[in-house]
């Protein structure tokens, strides 16, 4: 046996042969590779390389043209995401944050998470019969909710907060809440897709310790982001697409120095000048 931690390293999300068409456009081309349960994996690359392609194949937004999705939590048998519609994928330990905020901005802060946890609220009522027979467990499931919206505001530093609308907070408080209401959902997986759009470099930086926290407590995550100071600071494992294929699998300090990611970039760079010309 080593010691070596990657021969340990158990998946949590495994993407296989993962192929997305739009008509004629193949916008992921065979994509394989594992998240590891525990760690952060980013998923970069150049404008249009496939990454919300395939952030969307993984949420359920989209049904993959080929390939599986496959998640592993742990000690349970692995669910195949890939032919699951999306609120079954939500409800398998899937919770994603969007690249546009997503939040009910008429409800308060601590409302928009008990939303968030509906699901586990109605099954503490029987569904509604439960109630009728008198037998409803819904004051407990209540409470707990509320203590673990209230653990989440704080986590994200928006206790002040939590009795103002959604709406009416600054544009990185609504960020921070929307991971707030993803993590309520109690996720063994938690997808972002570009959480530091948009945030000022403080705001970056306790996006990123947020982030490391909620890996500190046990929940693997998977983002796609822009920001390269955040993925290299925080990532595990960086994957990278290029044109829908996958280019690099590697650790961050790995694929900054790999001549094909540098060259997908650079060659971005091109592209863009092309456009312009
Ligand atoms: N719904 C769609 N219908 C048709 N083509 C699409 C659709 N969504 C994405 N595409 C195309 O698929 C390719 C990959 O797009 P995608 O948005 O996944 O890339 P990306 O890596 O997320 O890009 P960016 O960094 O600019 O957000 C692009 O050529 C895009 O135009």
């Amino acid at each position: 046996m080593t010691g070596d931690r990657r021969v340990h390293r158990e998946m949590i999300l495994e993407v296989a042969n993962l192929t997305m068409r739009f008509g004629g456009l193949t916008a992921v081309s065979a994509v394989s590779f594992a998240a590891s349960r525990g760690e952060i994996t980013a998923v970069i690359g150049p404008n249009g390389a496939g990454k919300t392609t395939l952030f969307n194949c993984i949420t359920g937004f989209y049904r993959p043209t080929g390939g599986a999705i496959r998640l592993h939590r742990a000690n349970e048998l692995p669910v195949d995401l890939h032919l699951l519609p999306g609120h079954r994928i939500a409800r398998a330990g899937v919770a994603r944050t969007f690249q546009n905020i997503r939040l009910f901005p008429g409800m308060t802060a601590l409302e928009n998470l008990l939303v968030a946890q509906h699901v586990k609220l109605m099954a503490a009522t029987g569904f509604g019969i439960g109630a009728v027979l008198g037998l409803s467990r819904y004051p407990k499931a209540e409470r707990q909710a509320v203590e673990l919206a209230r653990q989440w505001l704080s986590a994200t530093n928006l206790l002040d907060r939590a009795d103002d609308p959604a709406g009416a907070l600054p544009y990185g408080a609504q960020r921070r809440l929307e991971i707030a209401r993803a993590m309520c959902t109690e996720p063994a997986l938690l997808c972002l897709d570009e959480p530091a759009a948009g945030l000022n470099p403080r705001e970056s930086d306790e996006l990123a310790r947020l982030l490391l926290e909620i890996r500190g407590q046990g929940t693997s995550l998977l983002l796609i982001e822009h920001d390269m100071g955040v993925v290299m600071r925080i990532s595990d494992r960086v994957v990278v697409l290029d044109h829908g294929k996958l280019i690099a699998d590697a650790a961050p300090a790995a694929v900054q120095g790999d001549p094909k990611v540098i060259a997908a970039y650079l060659g971005e760079g091109d592209e863009d000048e092309e456009a312009e010309a």
